[in-house]
C-alpha cells in the first residue's frame, strides 16, 4: 500500500483575500498526512505591474511573459506571496519550505515555443525531482511551490500554478497515492456560477463533454478541468475542487472528477 499524499492549489481570489488565506491555511496546516502546496498570485502580479506602469496581457487564461514580467513574477510568486504563505504555515506549528522550481532543480521546464502567439518566458513542465519531494517529506517538511519553472539554462519560466499542481500530483503518483485538490472561492463547478450551491458534485469524461459543449464550464474553468483530466489520466488516484470547507471535510458539497 502506498502512502498517501494531498497537493493542494491555492485558487487566487484566496490568497488576495487576508482573512479568506487565513482560514485556507489554518485548514491545510490542519490535514493529516503528507501534503504539498501551490500557489499563483497572478492577480498580485497585475497589480504590481500596474503600479510600476508595465500593461499585463493575457491571452487564454496565460500570461504573455516579457523579460520586465518575469522579473516581476519573480518578485511576487517566488518572494511576497511565497515568502509570506510560508511564514503564517510557521506559526501555524507547519514547517514549511518555499520553493520554486529552480530551488533543488524541483520543476524544469522548456520556454514554451513560438508559434501563431509569442508567450515570452512561459515555461511547459518536463520533469518534477521526485526524489527531492520525498526526502523533505520524509523529513517532515511542507514544500509549497509558486508558480515559478527553470529551463536549466538560467532562465527562470512562469508556469500556470493549476499545471504546476497536476504535474506534480502525476510526478508523485508512482511513489505515494495522490490526491489533487483546486481549492478555490467556489463551493466547486457549478451548474450556475450565480449560484454558489448548485454544485456538480461528480464529473467524468462524459458529463465532462456536455458540461463544456453547454458553455457550463467556462473561463478559468476551462484550463483547470483539462488539468484535471490530464492528472487521472496519469496516474494521479483521485482530483477535487471545491472551497475550504472541501479540506476540513466541514461539507460534502464539492466537486469529484472521475474518468
Ligand atoms: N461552472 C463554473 N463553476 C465554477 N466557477 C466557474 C465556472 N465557470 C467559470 N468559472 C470561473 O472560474 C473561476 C476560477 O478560475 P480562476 O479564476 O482561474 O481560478 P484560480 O485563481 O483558482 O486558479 C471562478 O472564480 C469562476 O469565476
Ligand atoms: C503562464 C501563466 O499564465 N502563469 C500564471 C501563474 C500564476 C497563476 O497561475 O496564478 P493563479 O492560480 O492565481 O491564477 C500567471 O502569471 O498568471
Amino acid at each position: 500500500m502506498k502512502e498517501k499524499l494531498s497537493i493542494i492549489k491555492i485558487g487566487g481570489n484566496v490568497i488576495e483575500d487576508t482573512n479568506a488565506l487565513d482560514t485556507f491555511l489554518t485548514a491545510f496546516s490542519k490535514i493529516e498526512g503528507l501534503k504539498i502546496l501551490v500557489h499563483g498570485g497572478g492577480k498580485l502580479a497585475t497589480q504590481l505591474a500596474t503600479k510600476l506602469g508595465i500593461e499585463s496581457k493575457m491571452i487564454d487564461g496565460r500570461r504573455i511573459t516579457d523579460a520586465e514580467t518575469v522579473d516581476i513574477i519573480t518578485m511576487v510568486y517566488g518572494g511576497l506571496a511565497n515568502k509570506k504563505i510560508v511564514a503564517q504555515l510557521q506559526a501555524k506549528n507547519i514547517n514549511a519550505i518555499g520553493l520554486s522550481g529552480a530551488d533543488g532543480n524541483s520543476i524544469q521546464a522548456h520556454k514554451r515555443p513560438v508559434k501563431e502567439i509569442d508567450y515570452g518566458f512561459v515555461g511547459d513542465i518536463d520533469s518534477i525531482n521526485s526524489e527531492l519531494l520525498t526526502t523533505l517529506l520524509s523529513t517532515n517538511l511542507t514544500p509549497i511551490f509558486c508558480a515559478l519553472s527553470h529551463d536549466g539554462a538560467g532562465q527562470l519560466l512562469n508556469t500556470n500554478a493549476d499545471t504546476i499542481a497536476s504535474e506534480i500530483a502525476i510526478g508523485m503518483a508512482s511513489t505515494y497515492e495522490t490526491t489533487l485538490y483546486y481549492c478555490f472561492e467556489k463551493k466547486g463547478v457549478l451548474m450556475d456560477i450565480a449560484d454558489n450551491n448548485n454544485v456538480v458534485k461528480h464529473i467524468n469524461t462524459n458529463t465532462y463533454k456536455t458540461l463544456l459543449s453547454d458553455g457550463i464550464i467556462a473561463d478559468g474553468m476551462l484550463p483547470k478541468l483539462h488539468n484535471c483530466f490530464h492528472a487521472l489520466n496519469n496516474s494521479v488516484a483521485k482530483v477535487c475542487l471545491g472551497d475550504v470547507t472541501m479540506l476540513d471535510k466541514k461539507t460534502e458539497l464539492f466537486t469529484t472528477i472521475q474518468l
